[in-house]
């Protein structure tokens, strides 16, 4: 995705903390209005990179430029309150003696007094926070001060939104209401948003731009269709799906796997080769397998598989029922299609597009 419009360019940021490097050579584009979201382990560095476009980071290389103004480069600092960010914490750290009221005008102390009477009036209208308007912090559910402290962000009309684990603490029926209400509000006012998140989930339903980081380097990034359908490298795919290693190897053109052998011209090594369980399916052309235990997880049905030459059981996964029990035999296969290869021992490295020019021997 190339950005027409950028609101923010990031060129190979690097900072570190004495050996830790927290960020290495980190570059992305966001456009504006687009959500860009970090998504990565804990200790990834994904906290680090938000404080460091806020301006609370200093750089120890790269530069951030913001709505086309350098504010953190060689010989440049912009203050953290010249960015015109709005920050969102993941505990809202709303002011507890001060209401909603004040709270949302809380930033907007240079504004005359009309005028921060209307843009509160303004954001409480749209965000639609007149009931709430004179109570206070304690007197708000999880959800409310959430959309409270997304008021004061955005108050004071940043460029950017900042938004740091800003779902973490609702409950997850909440958090599927709260996340939708929010994503409409920020598309509503158009604003570029950065969201730091370490749940994949949550990355590929928010982002336009999902960026995945590992021990503070970027390890891929795009929209969150591409990187969930065709990850680049194995790290991706085993960070946003649930997946079975298969062992396998290229021999004479031919891909030898225990669930198969596949045609696989001009390709060779023992690659790593990835199957998503949603991708395993009983069916009679199959090798044979014995069924090792079945469970319903809601509308998932998981089986697990013995499949010789597996060292793992095979997962399965689907929406539909097998009266299945441990010890009954089955065939299963995979969609040639569905077989995700990665160059060997290479977490990095792109896997290219020989996943279709597999074809079933
Ligand atoms: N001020 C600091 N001093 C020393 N090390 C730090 C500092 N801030 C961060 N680090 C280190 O830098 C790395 C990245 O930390 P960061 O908080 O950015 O990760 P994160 O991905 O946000 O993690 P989490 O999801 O747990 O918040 C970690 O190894 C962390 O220990």
């Amino acid at each position: 995705m190339t950005p027409t419009n950028s609101m923010l360019v990031l060129s190979a940021i690097t900072r570190h903390f004495g050996q830790v490097a927290a960020l290495q050579s980190i570059s992305l584009e966001v456009g504006s209005g687009q959500i860009l979201c970090l998504v990565g382990h804990s200790g990834c560095g994904k906290s680090t990179l938000l404080r460091a476009i806020a301006g609370i980071e200093a750089l120890d290389a790269g530069s951030i430029v913001i709505d086309g103004k350098v504010v953190s480069g060689p010989g440049v600092f912009v203050e953290p309150e010249h960015r015109r960010i709005g920050f969102m914490f993941q505990d809202y750290a709303l002011f507890p003696h001060l209401s909603v009221r004040d709270n949302i005008g809380f930033g907007l102390g240079r504004l005359s007094r009309g005028e921060r009477q209307s843009r509160i009036d303004e954001i409480v209208e749209r965000i639609g926070l007149h009931p709430l308007i004179d109570r206070f912090p304690h007197m708000l559910s999880g959800g409310e001060q959430q959309r409270v402290a997304l008021a004061r962000a955005l108050a004071p009309q940043p460029r950017l939104l900042l938004m740091d684990e800003p779902f973490s603490n609702l409950d997850r029926v909440l958090r599927d209401k709260v996340r939708l209400e929010t994503l409409s509000i920020i598309k509503q006012f158009g604003i570029t948003a950065v969201v730091v998140t370490h749940d994949p989930e949550e990355a590929l339903a928010i982002g336009d731009l999902v960026a995945l980081m590992q021990k503070g380097r970027l390890v891929e990034a795009g929209s969150g269709s591409r990187i969930y359908d065709a990850p680049w490298t194995a790290y991706a795919a085993r960070f946003f799906s649930r997946m079975n290693t298969i062992p396998a190897r290229f021999n004479e053109n031919v891909l030898e796997t225990p669930l198969g052998r596949f045609e696989a011209h001009g390709m060779e090594g023992d690659p790593t080769v990835l199957v998503r369980p949603q991708s395993v399916k009983i069916s009679a052309e199959g090798v044979p397998a014995i069924i090792l235990d079945r469970m319903i997880l809601g509308e998932i049905e998981e089986l697990l598989l013995e499949i010789g030459g597996l060292d793992e059981p095979l997962i399965m996964r689907g929406t539909g029922r097998h009266e299945l029990r441990p010890g009954d035999r089955v065939c299963v296969s995979v969609n040639p299609r569905d077989i995700m290869i990665f160059p060997e021992n290479d977490d990095q490295s792109r896997s290219g597009s020989n996943i279709n020019s597999l074809k079933p021997l």
